[in-house]
């Protein structure tokens, strides 16, 4: 384990005080990396675990050096590493496995990422029960339910604190109706549901503020349905969203971190275990959700308040109808897969 003299001191000192551990998985990678830098800049943060098969105490030494509050911690495999990286976690984040190439769909990554998502959820289950778990690695209409069959086993599954991460679609959602209609892309509200690959990526437009003609409708859906596809095509083999999923997924742990601080409700979209449509057999669904205040020191709460989906077009009626047996199936597969 990567850890300086100095570091050691100032976690001491920190641990005096509240505080929020957040263990990135993963976090040699291409997500990996930028995300652990974005989360090394929230001061709330006191301790960054870093673990990855490679690298990882590399870019602990690197990230230590950022004069923000946390404490980095850098494990590899090693001497019961990712035992250490994950004790008295809070937050565990999940971006290990393997990206797309072009011509590959997110499912095609099923066969390496699901055993490393399992193994990783086991780990999970053993030392840091407690948790918040964000997956990102895909599939994760699939992943997630992996995820929440391991803990099940484990007995430790509670449905408030397993995430996953669909942050990049609204952001990219926002982008693309700001581009089109030359707003502040951040401040450009667009609900995106469903899931997380391609019809199961429903964006309900008819909500946002701005008007749309049909056919702007049409395009601005498929490009937020398909707005992977662009970077994986435009790095034409060398990996897909890395910047704008770090991004995203600081954005989603930083609501978590900032819920638990308990000022003020903290609404961010998430891939959770839904009732939305439980009568239809689906049990993951993405849709906006509440984040709780803490309930003791730094931990956050979890899902509080999962919302519904408000009026729909009768188109978006018919992009929902087309996700539900993808959404069906990719969560049937996750679930068989650890079965
Ligand atoms: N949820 C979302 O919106 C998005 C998800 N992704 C997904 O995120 C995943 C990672 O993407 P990249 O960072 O670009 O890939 P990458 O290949 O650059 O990095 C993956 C990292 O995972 C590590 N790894 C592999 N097995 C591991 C294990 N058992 N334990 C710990 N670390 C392990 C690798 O050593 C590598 O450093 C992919 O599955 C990709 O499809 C990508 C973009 C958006
Ligand atoms: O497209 C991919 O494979 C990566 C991803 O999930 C995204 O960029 O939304």
């Amino acid at each position: 384990m990567f850890t300086s003299i100095v570091a050691k001191r100032a976690f001491s000192t920190a641990t005096k005080q509240k505080s929020t551990k957040v263990t990135v998985l993963g976090a040699a990678g291409g997500i990996g990396q930028p995300l652990s830098l974005l989360l090394k800049r929230n001061s709330q943060v006191n301790h960054l675990s870093v673990y990855d098969i490679v690298n990882a105490p590399g870019v602990a030494a690197d990230l230590s050096h950022i004069n923000t509050n946390a404490v980095v911690t850098g494990h590899g495999p090693e001497n019961n590493g990712l035992e250490t990286a994950l004790e008295g976690s809070d937050i565990v984040v999940i971006p290990a496995g393997i990206p797309r190439k072009p011509d590959m769909t997110r499912d095609d990554l099923f066969s390496t990422n699901a055993s490393i998502v399992r193994d990783l959820a086991t780990a999970i289950a053993k030392h840091s029960p407690k948790a918040h778990v964000l997956i990102i690695s895909n599939p994760v209409n699939s992943t997630v339910p992996i995820v929440a069959e391991v803990l099940k086993l484990h007995g430790v599954f509670d449905p408030k604190r397993l995430f996953g991460v669909t942050s990049l679609d609204v952001i990219r959602a926002s982008r693309f109706v700001s581009e089109l209609k030359d707003t502040d892309g951040s401040k450009t509200k667009i609900t995106v549901v469903g899931g997380h690959s391609g019809v199961t990526i429903v964006p309900l437009l008819s909500q946002s503020s701005h008007s749309f003609t049909e056919d702007e409708i049409k395009a601005l859906t498929h490009r937020i349905q398909f707005g992977g596809d662009e970077v994986v095509k435009a790095k034409n083999g060398t990996g897909s969203a890395t910047l704008s999923m770090a991004f995203a997924g600081a954005k989603f742990a930083n609501a978590l971190i900032s819920a638990a601080s308990g000022k003020k409700t903290v609404t961010e979209p998430t891939y959770v275990q839904s009732p939305l449509f439980a009568d239809e057999g689906i049990e993951f669904f993405a849709s906006n959700v509440d984040l709780g205040v803490r309930v003791s020191c730094f931990r956050p709460n979890g899902v509080e308040k999962i919302h519904g989906l408000g009026e729909l077009s009768p188109y978006e009626e018919s992009l929902i109808a087309a996700a539900i047996p993808e959404l069906r199936d990719n969560i049937e597969k996750g679930k068989k897969f650890v079965a």
